[in-house]
């Protein structure tokens, strides 16, 4: 039988935080070096620190299981909430694996401190056993004066094959797409892993202060030694109103405006793009629409500009038809067919048996749920996996990501490349 989870005791308070125009950094700046959680976008979201409570699930697939527990936990917080907007009162930040049957599994933080910002209202949340709760809230300069260890640069860094080399990966690729001539698929999403060797400890919070820079439209994310910025939102849920960010379909960027003007009109009119896109916005619509008592997809995606790619993109949104958790609906969306393929069940089988890698949580949802179960959850795309530190002296080796949509006309050499732009944040990250 699990033990009840402890009594916890949730308090937030007006924090008094230099506006986000002037120093979007501010919230990542408040952040330790051990551990730490984010979910920043352009100096907005929430970080956090320290552990109030854990709950660890087997798998992605028990994203339910993880509400029910998160519930539970709930059910024994007593909050007391003087700003009550999204994000404030007591919060968990999540990760999940990309395939059930990965052990990498699932987590939820319960951190015991949380800084938030929304616009210009700014909060700090302490979340503390019954009892231990800090006689008053932290102030800035305290908050400020915690986090004083100085960040450190990784040093020289070198990159190698991850399972396989780049001629092996080709050659999955090629098989992928026999395989959808054969029709045992129409699309799947195949990724590969590049491991970097840092000469200096890696301080997340150099990585994580890089992306929130170059990558500001991109939710810059830390949960359980899993940092990157991604530009894909899995979901967001808030007082009734759900939105998805579905992105499939890329070109590399050239770094010439001109230049990348003409290639997103061509991207935008390229029938295989379209329809690697098409597929990833169906799957979307296709498992919100249960939730949903009317959702909203647009014809056409934009094209949304980063500074390493450029991507079709399609906002999906809808109203819920009832309370529902932002957990349960990441569940119901996860895989979508911008990570997984369609259909779901067969991509899914073909990657376990040709891409030979363990993505763990890369491409699983990553986010953060409130206690009334909105919140917010991307695709964790962009990132890297830090190996556990043995000892006290901090890790030198991570795992980087990156992957993209096969179609019938996909050509291996093109897609290797494809992945190469998207691995580009993580090599800058881990830079400088
Ligand atoms: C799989 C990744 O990206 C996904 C695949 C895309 C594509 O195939 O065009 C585009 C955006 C993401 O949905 C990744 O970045 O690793």
């Amino acid at each position: 039988m699990t033990q009840a989870p402890q009594r916890l005791v949730a308090r937030t308070t007006p924090l008094d935080l230099p506006d986000a125009t002037s120093d979007p950094a501010t919230l990542l700046d408040l952040l330790p070096r051990h551990a730490p959680l984010s979910w920043v976008r352009r100096g907005d979201g929430l970080v956090g620190w320290g552990e109030a409570a854990r709950i660890e699930v087997a798998s992605a697939a028990q994203l339910d299981e993880a509400h029910a527990r998160w519930a539970e936990q709930l059910g024994r917080t007593t909050t007391d909430d003087a700003v009550r907007v999204p994000g404030t009162g007591p919060v968990a930040f999540g990760s999940f694996a990309f395939d059930p049957t990965s052990p990498a599994g699932g987590v939820l933080v319960v951190p015991s401190v949380v800084v938030g910002r929304r616009g210009d209202v700014a909060w700090v949340t302490t979340i503390s056993p019954e009892g231990e709760q800090p006689a008053t809230p932290p102030t800035l300069t305290e908050l400020l004066a915690a986090a004083a260890e100085p960040v450190t640069a990784p040093g020289t860094v070198t990159l190698s094959d991850g399972s396989l080399t780049r001629e092996a990966w080709c050659d999955v690729v090629a098989r992928a797409v026999k395989e959808i001539h054969a029709g045992t698929v129409d699309k799947v999403v195949l990724a590969r892993d590049v491991h970097a060797r840092t000469e200096a400890p890696v301080d997340p919070r150099w990585l994580l202060g890089r992306l929130a820079d170059e990558y500001s439209t991109c939710w810059t994310f830390s949960v359980d030694g899993l940092v990157g910025a991604t530009p894909e939102l899995l979901v967001r849920s808030e007082r009734g109103l759900v939105i998805s960010r579905v992105l499939a379909g890329t070109v590399r960027r050239t770094g010439h405006d001109a230049d990348d003007l003409a290639r997103a009109a061509q991207l935008s009119h390229s029938s295989k793009d379209l329809e690697e896109h098409e597929y990833a916005v169906a799957s979307v619509a296709r498992s919100l629409e249960p939730f949903c008592a009317s959702t909203n997809v647009p014809e056409t995606p934009f094209v949304l500009h980063l500074p390493n790619v450029l991507h079709l993109a399609t906002d999906v949104t809808g109203v819920l038809a009832d309370g529902v958790s932002s957990l349960t609906l990441a569940g119901a969306l996860h895989p979508t067919a911008a990570v997984c393929g369609t259909p779901t069940d067969e991509a899914r089988e073909l990657i376990r048996h040709i891409e030979q890698l363990d993505r763990a949580r890369y491409a699983g949802p990553v986010g953060w749920v409130g206690a009334d179960g909105d919140g917010e959850w991307g695709i964790a795309l962009r990132s890297a996996e830090i190996a556990p530190a043995t000892g006290d002296a901090g890790s030198h080796d991570l795992r980087l990501f990156a992957g993209c949509g096969i179609v019938a006309a996909s050509v291996p050499a093109d897609e290797l490349a494809e992945t190469e732009a998207k691995l580009e944040p993580m090599r800058y990250a881990l830079g400088g």
